[in-house]
């Protein structure tokens, strides 16, 4: 295990691209983060470890899921697996029992559910649960995947395109959505007027008798500053439909419409900082482009928008103070202006301060779904492509005028999702010295981003990309699945993606849409693991091997591979009739078509890359059977390139290994990502009693499995 990586054939420059992939592969399957970790809320896994009197085993949490009929603790598992990674949960081993306890944390305490609303909100707690819950639910979750079409031909945002409608409006015709809404509002809004009260203090209200907030949602904000300032007489001020669902709060009057007066006008919202370093910049920035997905209009503002609005509002002097919330507070008619001023006070105790971390990361994993689908909207548009085919760093009017296929160009929504990828070091940004405007360019992770020529069987003309890859993990198709974790979890039966389409290879089956997507999907990361595993295990792996069969090869770019660094080397391709019904011609390739749970053709050896993790444990025994009679008894082996996970494990593709394993929950029943102990133990039953695993610097590793 571990064996140590042979030869040093790729470069030090093809190692640091490694590390490149891998951050193309974190940020491709980012959302998985947010997926988890709603799926935790649904389930109810903070509250049933927080208030649990000390660590709990896997059926013990299983047992305590609410309204769950069916509990699927090995489910469970796998979700919990990655979110002990994330560091929401603890897990450790029972010295006694040998068994694994699982414990909550200060992250997993953000995501506590509410008890009922109450008027006494000191009753309540601080949780983000409500948040996640609302920019997770498909309703907001699914307009991102519209952000190319709006960028390509503006309109509505994704968001009211879908309601049809503003959002204020829908909540306003649908009960469901306005409670998902005005909750979410409400959590925050206590947070951040704790946060506001304990840093700005007596200041911010001194002789002021009365304050309205204006778009308060369902009063709690308000609440908390007459609670904290009893002489204030205040004002909830919303539209009709969230008043009329507000809790009566002693000391606020909720209206309909605004009483004038003078005096200041407090503005918490957020500041965008594009390089900052503070704990919730980096939200700021991703929220940007939700407000970009969701409202007509709406963003978030630096410095410079800010004062613009104020001066074209009247207000020629504000005053900026950073306290460690997701927002800032922005007040009008203050002489100074200290933008980032120092928090003021010592009120929040050092533990509290840590708590901002703590909130900051769950702020993080929420919306970290953000940065796969700005991936994926930057692929659409082909902006790798165009800056990486450009002659030297591109202007913002540039890059939108050579987006293929856009009637109408925008460039300003454009701006918002390069801010966030070159915040996410995916392409670069520099000001032009001369004219001062913003250049952009291209990097090595955006290298990894580039669409493929059309498929050729000169495989050499093509690139290494995992465009196709991210494009399809990023598709409705395999993204919805996901929302469901939560219920698979509690009523077990098929995966999710297989409960609505079926089972993932049969929809290939019938629909060809689907099926060139997953193909190009596999034959894109067939390219690149093939290059990395031949130039690792190099000839060792093929030494007296004349024939090799690659079971479920997809249209053969692996095989293909082999047979042109190996040329003595008969190759097979063997796959389901669609697939290789669309499979190009290689020359040393034959391609087979047929079912491998009933017969594997010959060869002196298998290869089978990313077939067994679509799999359960029984079929993948079949399955290992029939690879074994097809290399009988002698010198034949079965070569497995596939995830080994490691849980802990710190190599660059370790983590992306686990999140893979929780995306095969949410799409194959019975399918998994393997530990070393679950591989052998599946050769073990298969007839297969020696294995050597060789690390590769790939997602998956290579497990040469032998008969005898
Ligand atoms: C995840 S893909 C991997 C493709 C390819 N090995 C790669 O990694 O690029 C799994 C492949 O198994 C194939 N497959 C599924 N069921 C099969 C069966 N019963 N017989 C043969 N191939 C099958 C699918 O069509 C698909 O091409």
């Amino acid at each position: 295990m571990a064996a140590a990586v042979k030869g040093a054939i790729l470069a030090i420059d093809n190692e640091a691209s490694f590390q490149d992939q891998a951050e193309i592969w974190k940020y491709m399957l980012n959302f998985g983060d947010s997926m988890a970790l709603k799926c935790a809320v649904e389930l109810r896994l903070p509250d049933i470890l927080h208030s649990a009197d000390g660590p709990m085993t896997l059926s013990e949490i299983a047992a305590a899921i609410p309204d769950a009929p069916s509990p699927q603790a090995s489910h469970l598992f796998r979700v919990l697996r990655l979110l002990v990674r994330r560091k929401i949960f603890t897990s450790q081993e029972d010295k006694v029992s040998g068994e694994t306890l699982y414990g909550p944390t200060k992250l997993s305490s953000w995501l506590l559910h509410e008890p009922a609303p109450t008027s006494d909100s000191d009753a309540s707690i601080m949780t983000l649960a409500p948040m996640l819950i609302s920019e997770n639910h498909p309703w907001h979750a699914n307009p991102w995947h519209k952000l190319s079409e709006f960028i390509r031909e503006g309109g509505l945002a994704p968001l009211e395109k879908e309601l049809g409608c503003l959002q204020f409006d829908f909540a306003a015709k649908n009960p469901l959505y306005n409670k998902l809404l005005n909750n979410a509002m409400a959590c925050t809004a206590r947070i951040t007027i704790r946060t506001l009260l304990s840093h700005c203090g007596d200041d911010l209200f001194n002789g002021i008798g009365s304050v309205v907030d204006v778009g308060g949602g369902t009063g709690r904000f308000i609440s908390e500053i007459v609670k904290s300032y009893p002489h204030i007489k205040g004002i909830n001020f919303d539209r009709p439909h969230v008043i009329s669902t507000a809790p009566t709060y002693p000391g606020v009057t909720h209206v309909g419409a605004i009483p004038e007066k003078g005096g200041k006008v407090i503005i918490v919202d957020i500041v965008v900082e594009a390089d900052g370093k503070g704990v919730f910049d980096d939200t700021g920035v991703v929220f940007d482009v939700l407000m970009l997905a969701h409202n007509t209009g709406g963003k978030e503002r630096t410095e410079k928008e800010w004062k613009s609005l104020l001066d074209q509002s009247g207000f020629p002097r504000y005053k900026i103070t950073k306290i460690p919330a997701l927002q800032s507070l922005n007040m009008d008619k203050r002489k100074e202006k200290t933008m980032a001023s120092a928090v003021k006070g010592a009120i929040l105790a050092i533990d509290n301060e840590a708590s901002f971390q703590d909130q900051a990361e769950i702020w993080k994993y929420m919306l970290n779904f953000g940065d796969s689908m700005a991936l994926k909207c930057a692929v659409e548009l082909r902006l790798p492509d165009i800056l990486h085919s450009a002659d030297g760093p591109m202007t913002l009017s540039e890059i939108a005028a050579a987006i293929p296929n856009a009637p109408s160009p925008q460039a300003s929504h454009l701006f918002r999702v390069l801010r966030l990828l070159v915040r996410r070091k995916i392409f670069t940004s520099e000001e032009d010295k001369v004219s001062g405007e913003t250049l952009y360019g291209p990097t090595k992770l955006s290298s990894w981003l580039l669409h493929e020529p059309a498929p050729t069987s000169d495989s050499d003309a093509s690139i290494m990309t995992l465009a196709p890859m991210l494009i399809m993990e990023n598709h409705p198709w395999h993204v919805d699945p996901w929302h469901k974790l939560s219920e698979f979890i509690r009523e077990g039966g098929l995966a999710p993606f297989e409960k609505e389409h079926g089972y993932m290879f049969d929809f290939a089956a019938k629909n060809p849409l689907y099926n060139k997507l997953l193909n190009n999907a596999m034959a894109c990361t067939a390219r690149i693991t093939i290059r990395t595993l031949l130039s690792h295990c190099g000839d060792d792996l093929f030494n007296g091997v004349g024939s090799v069969v690659d079971v479920g090869g997809g249209t053969g770019r692996f095989i293909s591979e082999i047979v042109k660094s190996y040329p003595h080397i008969k190759g097979i391709n063997f796959d389901r009739s669609h697939v290789i019904s669309t499979a190009p011609a290689y020359p040393g390739v034959t391609h087979i078509g047929g079912d491998m749970f009933q017969e594997v053709p010959s060869a002196d050896a298998v290869v089978t890359k990313w077939v067994l993790h679509d799999w359960g444990d029984e079929l993948c025994v079949k399955l290992l059977k029939n690879c074994r009679k097809a290399i009988g008894e002698k010198g034949g082996k079965v070569i497995i390139v596939d995830i080994v996970v490691e849980a802990d494990g710190e190599g660059v593709f370790d983590d992306t290994g686990v999140v893979f394993d929780v995306l095969m929950l949410a799409h194959n029943t019975g399918g998994k990502e393997r530990t070393e102990k679950e591989w052998k133990s599946l050769l073990d039953q298969s007839g297969f009693p020696r294995y050597k695993i060789t690390k590769i610097p790939a997602l998956q590793s290579v497990i040469e499995a032998y008969p005898n």
